[in-house]
């Protein structure tokens, strides 16, 4: 009966739908619309968001732009004159005007008294934020494979991205070299710190024994959850190129008398047993189901019934996430491997691998990560 109800109601809404879709499409309306009073509020909102999608890429070029030539650092001490500026932005007046208005119109930078610039709002965020840079200045080479879409979604192109990221199309990943993990680990050592705080201050780590990050990295999580909780003990594991970079960070931060290092391979290799709490953080949409599945139950397999499990990585459809199938969608695809999953595609995973009582914890910024709790049962 429910679901005749369910089936009624669903065809009924998309024949309302398909009315609406319609009405929007057509030209007349939405002249009718621009001219009527009270409609024009609506389409002038929907035509800035059509103009947002239309223009993203030259708006990401030139926040690129900006950050490449170090415009916020030089901005944040306060507002220059033009000459200035294009001086120690090391271009011709004309073009440091060019990309200063660009700026300006994007609320990266504003004009002030006198013919200065200074930082607009937007771009004094991002002053402050080197993990978001880092991952802004990476973007010419997701760029570079976006530029033929469609022979990415054809599967006609080998993309750049995916020898950026070696170890995600690898039979045997524990051979990479140092120089091949170097780059992606940089850039993930950058950004992590903004993952870590939104993860840390969601879940209190302190209430723990030892925590084991499994894909670690360089260890920047890890040195943030030690400095939270000093009684904390922590293990990492990752590929054995990367696992030396983590022991050097670890050895730097005072954190290596508490911690463990395995250079493995996550889904190949057992892991290291002891732990009652394991983040995986950005590892599982990097791979498709199979891998996934055999990650997690390798994961499980570590671990004692009760011991928690902290999955820490954007998720689709988490509210105020929304775009978010457009970003790591089309990063994934690039990088060969993986899909960003829906909280419920993730929780279906965790079943099949020995995990219940999920909870999605709230966090200021679903944007950048979600975080769910898993118990082993
Ligand atoms: C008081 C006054 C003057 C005003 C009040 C107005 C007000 C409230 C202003 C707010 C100011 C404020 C606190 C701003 C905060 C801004 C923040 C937090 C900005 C954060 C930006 C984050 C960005 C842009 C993050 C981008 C993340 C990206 C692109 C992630 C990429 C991830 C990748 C590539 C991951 C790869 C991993 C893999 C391989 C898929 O596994
Ligand atoms: C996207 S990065 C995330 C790093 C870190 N968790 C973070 O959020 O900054 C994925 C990590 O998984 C590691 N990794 C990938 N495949 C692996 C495997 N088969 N075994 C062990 N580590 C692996 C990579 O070396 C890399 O450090």
């Amino acid at each position: 009966m429910a679901q005749i109800l369910d089936r009624l109601v669903g065809d009924w809404l998309d024949r309302l739908r398909a009315r609406r879709d319609r009405l929007i499409a057509d030209p007349a309306f939405q002249r009718w619309s621009l001219a009527n009073p009270l409609a024009r509020i609506v389409a002038r909102r929907r035509a800035r968001a059509a103009l947002d999608l239309t223009a993203g890429f030259v708006y990401s070029q030139v926040l690129f732009t900006c950050a490449r030539l170090r415009l916020f650092d030089i901005l944040i001490d306060g507002p220059l004159p033009l000459p200035e500026l294009a001086d120690q932005l090391g271009l011709p007046a004309e073009a440091a005007r060019r990309l200063l208005d660009a700026a300006v119109s994007l609320d990266l930078a504003e004009r002030r008294s006198g013919g200065r610039y200074g930082l607009g709002q937007l771009g004094a965020a991002f002053a402050g934020n080197r993990a978001a840079l880092s991952l802004v200045e990476h973007q010419p080479l997701l760029y570079a494979d976006l530029a033929d879409p469609l022979a990415l979604l054809r599967g006609e192109k080998r993309a750049v991205l995916a020898d950026y990221w070696p170890y995600s199309d690898l039979e045997k990943p524990k051979a990479l070299a140092a120089e091949q993990v170097g780059p992606y680990s940089a850039l993930m050592a950058a950004s992590q710190p903004m993952v870590a705080q939104e993860a840390l201050d969601a879940y209190d780590i302190s209430r723990h024994k030892r925590l084991m990050d499994v894909g670690g990295g360089e260890g920047v999580f890890l040195c943030a959850a030690a400095a939270r909780a000093p009684d904390l003990q922590v293990t990492l594991v990752d590929l054995p190129a990367v696992a030396d970079r983590a022991r050097a960070r670890f050895e730097a931060a005072g954190v290596l008398p508490r911690a463990q290092v395995c250079g493995g391979d996550f889904l190949r290799d057992p892991l290291p047993k002891g732990a009652d709490v394991v983040t995986l953080i950005r590892i599982v949409h990097d791979q498709d189901d199979d891998r996934a599945l055999a990650l997690l139950r390798n994961v499980r397999a570590a671990l004692e019934p009760g011991a928690t499990l902290l999955i820490i990585e954007a998720m689709s459809g988490v509210k105020g996430a929304e775009p978010l199938d457009a970003y790591y969608g089309f990063y994934t695809l690039a990088m060969g491997r993986g899909e960003p999953r829906r909280v419920e595609e993730i929780e279906a995973l965790l079943r099949q691998s020995g995990f219940g009582g999920f909870r999605l914890l709230r966090n200021a910024l679903p944007t950048l990560t979600s975080i769910l709790v898993a118990k082993a049962v």
